[in-house]
């Protein structure tokens, strides 16, 4: 089972990296090990050219020479000038090796992009992006030491352009970047080097998720009752209604006043809406809604936990509304805006000023899906598939979270399993698939 990485920010990173008790010496020392060690793995022996830069990046960049050396691998450093800080000044002194210019060095098989990590502020000069592009061109693998340098670490912003890499060793965890856009599509394979350092888990990339074992004794509602209100556009809630019966929920039944084609014959509909039913594990609202503002309202009336999607989130008008409420929500990029507003900061901050202004479980969907709680807990999703960008894959997110609810899982825990097996079942249906296929593979 895969555990749940930590994911730092840039600040919780250094008050990680400041009460490391084997200091700061041998965390860089630990850093330039596990960077030469990824490299070695991926790369095999090809020689390599290691690019530092002034800060304790840079720092790294020597670390890694000095062990690549150790192993009998032609390494090469060229950097922008003499470091500035003072463990980078001590790293640079252990290396024996020349160090060229970065202006006039010439490529290497392997380039190592050791410029700039968390500490960059601003874009690169556009000569030495330009610089670090055509290196990189002319180089066969490019691996980045803890991240891409031109990319903000806790936005995943492109402060200036990067090349695509093939490797990125994130030293002592991964920061937001590595699973934001879109700076997280041109990082290549992302590994983690341990140096020791005491992570805070209250931000992560979500990992294998625990579900709830079918007891022996289970019966239909002991596995959890879905009710899905349909719309005014049935057949969006018969794609989640059909992913909630596939993601083990005992019973799921449709309120509609009309036949739905496409429901599974295990879909019970019903023709009045009964949402005091204390075997209601989980209301669905929102898939194929329209404008039924009156379901929304409904769904908001019962004190049962519920999931809000699509228009239904919309309809909400005003976060506050929630508040008390035991809600998911699983708004895309405009559903999101229409509700929150245009919020600042970085998708991470807006995840959460969103979880805190409503109360509930926020799925801020896209390519970079994050799942926020109330109390701050930020999970985010392992790369999914881009083919999952079509028609109704949301639809099915929010049965398979419905479902995990239902079936006794926490809000925020329900909504970071729904979304991972969510990416692994678009990994199994591959590319060709449409939403409807997703159902086969949960
Ligand atoms: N702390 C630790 O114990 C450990 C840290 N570790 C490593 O340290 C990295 C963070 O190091 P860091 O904080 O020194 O920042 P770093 O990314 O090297 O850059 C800062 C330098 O760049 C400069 N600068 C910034 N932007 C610029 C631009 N656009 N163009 C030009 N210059 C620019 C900036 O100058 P300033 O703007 O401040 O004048 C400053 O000189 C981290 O990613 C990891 O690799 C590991 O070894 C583990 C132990
Ligand atoms: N480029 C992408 N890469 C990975 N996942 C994506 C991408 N685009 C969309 N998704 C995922 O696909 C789903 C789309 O949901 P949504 O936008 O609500 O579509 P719909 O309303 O048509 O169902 C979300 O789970 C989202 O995270
Ligand atoms: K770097």
């Amino acid at each position: 089972m895969n555990e749940a990485r930590p994911i730092l920010s840039v600040a919780a990173m250094r008050d990680a990296e400041a009460a490391a008790p084997c200091g700061l010496t041998e965390l860089m020392e630990r850093a330039g090990r596990g960077l030469a060690e990824a490299t070695c793995r991926f790369a095999g022996p090809m020689p390599a050219l290691i690019l530092c830069g002034p800060g304790n990046n840079g720092g790294d960049g020597y670390v890694a020479a000095r062990c690549l050396a150790e192993r009998g691998i032609a390494v090469r450093v060229a950097a922008l000038g003499e470091p500035t800080s003072d463990l980078a000044r001590a790293a640079r002194q252990h290396w024996e090796g020349p160090v060229e210019r970065v202006e006039n060095c010439s490529p290497a098989p392997v380039l190592i992009d050791c410029l700039f990590g968390t500490g960059l502020k601003r874009g690169l000069d556009p000569s030495l992006h330009e610089r670090l592009l055509s290196l990189a061109q002319e180089s066969h693998l490019a691996v980045a030491a803890d991240l891409p340098s031109g990319v903000d670490a806790d936005s995943g912003a492109l402060l200036s352009p990067i090349p695509d890499y093939h490797l990125t060793v994130a030293f002592g965890a991964l920061k937001p970047a590595h699973r934001l856009m879109p700076a997280m599509t041109q990082m290549g394979r992302v590994v983690v080097a341990n140096i020791g350092i005491e992570a805070d888990r209250r931000w992560f990339e979500i990992g294998t998720p625990a579900l709830p074992a079918v007891r022996p004794d289970a019966h239909k509602y002991s596995r959890g009752l879905v009710h899905c209100l349909a719309g005014e556009m049935p057949g969006a809630m018969a794609l989640s209604a059909s992913a909630a019966a596939r993601s083990g929920a005992g019973y799921v039944r449709v309120s509609t006043s009309r036949p739905i084609a496409g429901l599974p014959r295990s879909v019970v509909e019903v023709g009045d809406a009964r949402l005091d039913d204390p075997r209601i594990g989980c209301i669905l609202v929102g898939p194929g809604l329209g404008h039924l503002p009156q379901l929304l309202t409904l769904a908001l009336t019962s004190n049962r936990p519920k999931v809000i999607d699509a228009e239904a989130i919309s309809l909400v008008g005003d976060p506050a509304r929630l508040r008390g409420q035991d809600a998911i929500l699983t708004p895309h990029a405009g559903e999101f805006e229409r509700l929150f507003g245009t919020l600042s900061g970085s998708k991470a901050d807006q995840a959460l000023a969103a979880a805190e202004a409503s109360g509930a479980v926020i799925v801020f969907k896209g390519a970079d899906t994050l799942v926020a709680a109330p109390d701050g807990r930020l999970g985010f999703a392992p790369p999914a598939p881009a083919w999952l960008a079509t028609a109704g894959t949301g639809d099915v997110l929010a049965g398979m979270i419905a479902a995990l609810r239902a079936r006794g899982m926490a809000a925020f825990d329900a909504a970071c399993a729904g979304v991972w097996l969510h990416g692994r079942a678009a990994e199994h249906a591959g590319p060709d698939m449409i939403a409807d296929d997703l159902l086969e593979h949960l």
